[in-house]
């Protein structure tokens, strides 16, 4: 049985003092203990929302990493950085980080190794863009991808790793994949995770991501493979971040 996981993807949004009184707001909730809860928050906030999360169950998340412990790198993060102010995740491979920052497959898997070293989870991004399914070519593109990212990831590492499952169409533009799209692709990931480590691939959880909101929530995760959502603009607003942990 994998526990549900929905995890909130701030972006570059929200300052201290927003951050704040969003957090404020959602612990005026009761949520749902069976389901983990995320937020992934910008760097600036880690430190404040992390003593704000103290007594509560959500866990806090960071959107990027680097590699390296530490070195000549001007303007990045390390994990041993984020380790010391209590992150428990980290996204690794947003597209906007692919589209924007030139994340590659390979940054991607050096991401991902450091930061189980560290003992941060990694919530490893992977989509194909809309001339990509266009083209009929989606589950090439996102098994490549997987097949990079888990290069060298041993077996052990499968119960901390998280896979989002994020179509770039679908990322805040309002288009959804139809719950069953997504449950396929989400089923053609596991069976590439089963194709490397086995039976362990009903072990590793798998969400969904794009256009997620209070309104579709209940149908994503009726279905089989889909075990949560990474949430971007949805997880800006309180009442619909807790109604989505509330699904
Ligand atoms: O990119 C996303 C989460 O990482 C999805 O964003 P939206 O929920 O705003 O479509």
């Amino acid at each position: 049985m994998r526990t549900p996981i929905i995890a909130g993807n701030w972006k570059m949004n929200n300052t201290i003092k927003e951050a704040l009184e969003l957090i404020e707001e959602i612990k005026s909730y009761e949520l749902n203990k069976d389901v983990e809860a995320i937020v992934c928050v910008p760097f600036t906030c880690l430190s404040d929302v992390k003593k704000s999360l103290e007594n509560t169950e959500i866990k806090l998340g960071a959107q990027n990493i680097h590699w390296e412990e530490n070195g000549a790198f001007t303007g990045e993060i390390s994990p041993k950085m984020l380790n010391e102010m209590g992150v428990d995740y980290v996204i690794i491979g947003h597209s906007e980080r692919r589209q924007y920052f030139n994340e590659t497959d390979e940054t991607v898997n050096k991401k991902i190794k450091s930061s189980l070293n560290h003992g941060l989870k990694p919530i490893v991004c992977v989509g194909e863009t809309l001339d990509e399914r266009e083209s009929g070519i989606e589950n090439d593109i996102v098994k490549k991808q997987i097949n990079k990212a888990f290069e060298g990831i041993e077996e052990k590492d499968l119960d901390n790793i998280v896979i989002a499952y994020e179509p770039i169409w679908a990322i805040g533009t309002g288009k959804t994949a139809s719950a069953s799209d997504a449950n396929n692709m989400l089923g053609f990931i596991r069976e590439t995770i089963g194709q490397k480590y086995g039976e362990k691939k009903d072990h590793i959880r798998i969400q969904y991501g794009g256009s997620v909101k209070p309104s579709n929530i209940k149908e994503l995760m009726d279905k089989e493979e889909i075990d949560g959502a990474l949430v971007g603009g949805a997880s800006l607003v309180a009442k619909d971040f807790v109604d989505l942990i509330n699904f």
